[in-house]
């Protein structure tokens, strides 16, 4: 068969499916099933308790609910307040996986333990890079990473031993060494793919993942302590984000099935590279490239306006519908990380001089809501999220796009394990919700 035929066979195929695979929409209105597990205003259906963290977007007041500014809270604390404590030489990820994964914050001791088991699981077994990452480079890092991961399990003697402990033993390992994973991922892509140069830093036990991950990925292994910084404050906000987001979800579901933790992670991986979750920060910029191609005067909000117009009535870009960076399935006036995103981007935006670029995006921050409102149906409010301006950061300091949605699983990993650790402690029993069937019976003659 030519690829022609076959692209007529699967097209054929696919018109039998939307005919046979139509489920009326009043059925599900008339069963009260919540598509995509929400409620008719948008609100999830609760599914589970978590003592991890805590996402506000609504206040009560005089009895009524009312929509409010956006809160992330990381084990009882504000993550803002987690990242404006930390010193100004002082790098956060490590003490927040530790607040994360433990429900406290480390002492000191406990806190130069924790920073050298660390340190010392950030390395991969022998010839796993030549063997393993360098084989079958793809632009599509995540899953390069995750067939990284599961392979790692074939190097693992206690894969499936079912305890808390090796649990936490794999997820601090993985942690340690999904910088690897994505950076080594990327280079065997740059090189093979793109026809650039190799290098393999080897990491340093001595610094912090965020200083890692610029070191590695840099073929002078330079990096200010500003651009350090500011990777850091990135991973802190993308850590953790309660336990009904698409890809902790399906860690709690894979966990709940008694899988091993190389196989959750990966299952996870899978969920949070889909563009309308973690894959978006790559999205953002295919769109803000598009857009930059399309719009003569970044100032021009008319002609931002009506660009913007075609992109939700499906007439542009990739045709989905979506401006990419805006909703969120939970928060609505606000995502408080967007907002601390926006003072970095202020700052190294007038750094390295592309205050043009901040305009573009300040202006589409403005007009895609009211947009959005106009052409779809609106339960809560649509702002920018966590990643209308994360691929703008990564770019400005240097960092790939083809590891956007890497750096986000570097920091989510962290997420995943402690709901991990949490599904086995607290819930221990398998996830099954339920299908009503709407099937037909038919006899065969
Ligand atoms: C880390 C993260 O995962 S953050 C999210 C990253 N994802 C993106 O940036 C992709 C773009 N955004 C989206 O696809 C959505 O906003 C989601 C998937 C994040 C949330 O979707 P929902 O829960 O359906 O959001 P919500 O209930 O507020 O949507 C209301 C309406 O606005 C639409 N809408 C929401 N966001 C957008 C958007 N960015 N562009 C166009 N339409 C949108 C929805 O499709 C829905 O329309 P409909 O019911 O009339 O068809
Ligand atoms: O919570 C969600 O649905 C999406 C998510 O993971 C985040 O915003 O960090």
């Amino acid at each position: 068969m030519t690829t022609e035929q076959m692209n007529d066979y699967f097209e054929e195929l696919e018109a039998v499916c939307l005919k046979n695979d139509n489920i009326a929409p009043r059925l599900f209105e008339e069963y009260g099933v919540n598509k995509g597990l929400r409620d008719e205003n948008g609100k999830g259906v609760l599914t589970g308790l978590t003592n991890i963290s805590k996402i506000v977007s609504s206040k009560i007041v005089d009895n009524q609910k009312i929509p409010c500014d956006g809160e992330l809270w990381y084990r009882g604390y504000r993550v803002e307040d987690l990242i404006h404590c930390l010193g100004q030489n002082e790098f956060g990820f490590e003490k927040i996986a530790y607040l994360l994964l433990m429900g406290k914050l480390p002492d000191e001791r406990e806190k130069e333990d924790f920073d050298r088991i660390i340190g010392e699981c950030r390395t991969l077994p022998t010839n796993f890079t030549r063997d393993v990452i360098m084989k079958a480079p793809s632009e599509d890092v995540m899953n390069s990473m995750t067939r990284s991961i599961l392979t790692l399990a074939s190097y693992d003697k206690k894969v499936k031993e079912p305890s808390v402990s090796n649990s936490l033993r794999q997820c601090i390992q993985l942690i340690s060494e999904f910088p690897l994973l994505a950076v080594y991922g990327y280079n065997a892509y740059n090189h093979y793919e793109k026809n650039e140069s190799m290098y393999i830093h080897h990491p340093d036990k001595q610094l912090s993942t965020a200083e890692n991950l610029l070191m590695l990925l840099r073929p002078d292994r330079k990096y200010t302590l500003t651009e350090a910084k500011v990777l850091d404050t990135a991973l802190i906000l993308h850590m953790e984000h309660g336990g009904g987001n698409n890809s902790t979800f399906t860690t709690r579901v894979v966990t709940s099935s008694g899988s091993d933790t190389y196989s959750t992670m990966a299952a996870a991986m899978c969920s949070l590279k889909g563009p309308k979750h973690g894959g978006a920060n790559i999205k953002v910029m295919e769109m803000m490239d598009d857009i930059r191609a399309h719009i003569k005067d970044y100032s021009d909000k008319d002609e931002i306006e009506a660009y913007l117009r075609r992109i939700v009535d499906k007439d542009a870009f990739d045709q989905k519908g979506l401006i990419y960076g805006m909703g969120h399935a939970v928060y609505s006036i606000s995502d408080p990380r967007e907002r601390v995103f926006k003072d970095y981007v202020k700052q190294l935006a007038e750094e390295k001089k592309r205050q043009k670029d901040l305009e573009l995006y300040e202006n589409i921050e403005m007009l895609a809501p009211k947009i959005i409102a106009d052409k779809r149906h609106i339960y809560k409010g649509v702002s920018p999220n966590v990643d209308f301006y994360s691929g703008f950061v990564y770019d400005m300091l240097g960092i790939p796009v083809e590891l956007y949605t890497a750096m986000f699983a570097v920091a989510r990993i962290v997420g995943w394990s402690a709901h991990r650790i949490e599904e086995m402690i607290c819930t221990d029993k398998i996830i099954r919700p339920a299908y009503m069937s709407v099937m037909e019976e038919k006899r065969l003659s």
